[in-house]
């Protein structure tokens, strides 16, 4: 299917989209001579391997902070009537647009809030190149290494006492002032790998919530059971049901 949508596209175009520069970087690495890639992986592998990880990464993270977003705000109504607030001031009638989006402070607080919380990707992994040694640990090369996010998102040392709690205010001041160590906040992961969506999805999020803010009042149904679970991303095991009543 990735390729069918991709010969499609393969004529010349002035579009200027995130597959057009895939389709570019495959096309300069064809006229290199292939050289820039691993032996065996073809210009096409290349570009749907490419489309794959962009539609995987892209879609099911947002979908599942926006959903824990939602289950969270349902639990805390007085969050819910802050962050309505909120999106009603700044953007009265009219959809957001950037510079709204821009405004939403306390709609932000929740999402990093959210994201601390229940951060979809549950591990950064690395592999040590050379032997290292941490502290007194010792490494040898070729090791996977697992950072746990969702155990750093929650270290009483790092976070304070409340660090179990749904607390956005927390973030009111920014990720540098929400954690004693602010590089120990990744729920986009760090360094040179760090994701490349993270803006994206962050207007995502804010459109999405602010939307259904503006319309919606919603609490969560007597049947959800509140299960996170971890399956390849960190999941509500039963779903999430919310009762909404327009506004
Ligand atoms: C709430 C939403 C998202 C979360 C929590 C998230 C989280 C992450 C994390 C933790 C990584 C690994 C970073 C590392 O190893 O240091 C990553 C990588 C990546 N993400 Fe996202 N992501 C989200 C949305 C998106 C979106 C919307 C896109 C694209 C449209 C995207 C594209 C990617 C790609 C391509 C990588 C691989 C980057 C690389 O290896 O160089 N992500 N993401």
């Amino acid at each position: 299917m990735i390729l069918k949508i991709v010969r499609a596209r393969r004529s010349p175009t002035h579009e200027k989209n995130l597959l057009k520069l895939i389709l570019d970087a495959a096309k300069s690495y064809e006229e290199s001579g292939g050289d820039q890639l691993p032996a065996d992986v073809s210009a096409e592998m290349f570009i749907v391997d490419n489309c794959k990880s962009i539609y995987f990464a892209g879609h099911e993270n947002t979908g599942l902070t926006a959903s824990w977003c939602l289950m969270l705000l349902a639990a805390y109504p007085e969050w819910q009537a802050r962050a309505r607030a909120e999106v009603l001031d700044v953007c009265g009638s009219e959809l957001p647009n950037d510079s709204m989006l821009r405004q939403m402070k306390v709609l932000t607080m929740i999402i990093h809030e959210t994201l601390r919380l229940y951060p979809p990707v549950a591990f950064v992994v690395r592999e040590a190149l050379q032997d290292i040694s941490i502290e007194r640990i010792e490494i040898p090369k070729g090791t996977n290494i697992e950072i746990p996010i969702p155990i750093l998102h929650r270290q009483p040392e790092l976070w304070g006492q409340d660090t179990y709690q749904f607390n956005p205010e927390r973030f009111a001041k920014g990720i540098a002032k929400a954690c004693k160590v602010p590089s120990a906040y990744i729920p986009f992961g760090i360094g040179s790998r760090t994701c490349v969506g993270q803006n994206f999805a962050m207007i995502e999020l804010k459109v999405i919530v602010s939307m259904i803010l503006s319309r919606f009042t919603f609490s969560l149904s007597p049947g959800y059971q509140h299960s996170p679970v971890f399956r390849l991303v960190l999941e509500p095991e039963h779903g999430i049901y919310l009762y909404l009543q327009r506004i």
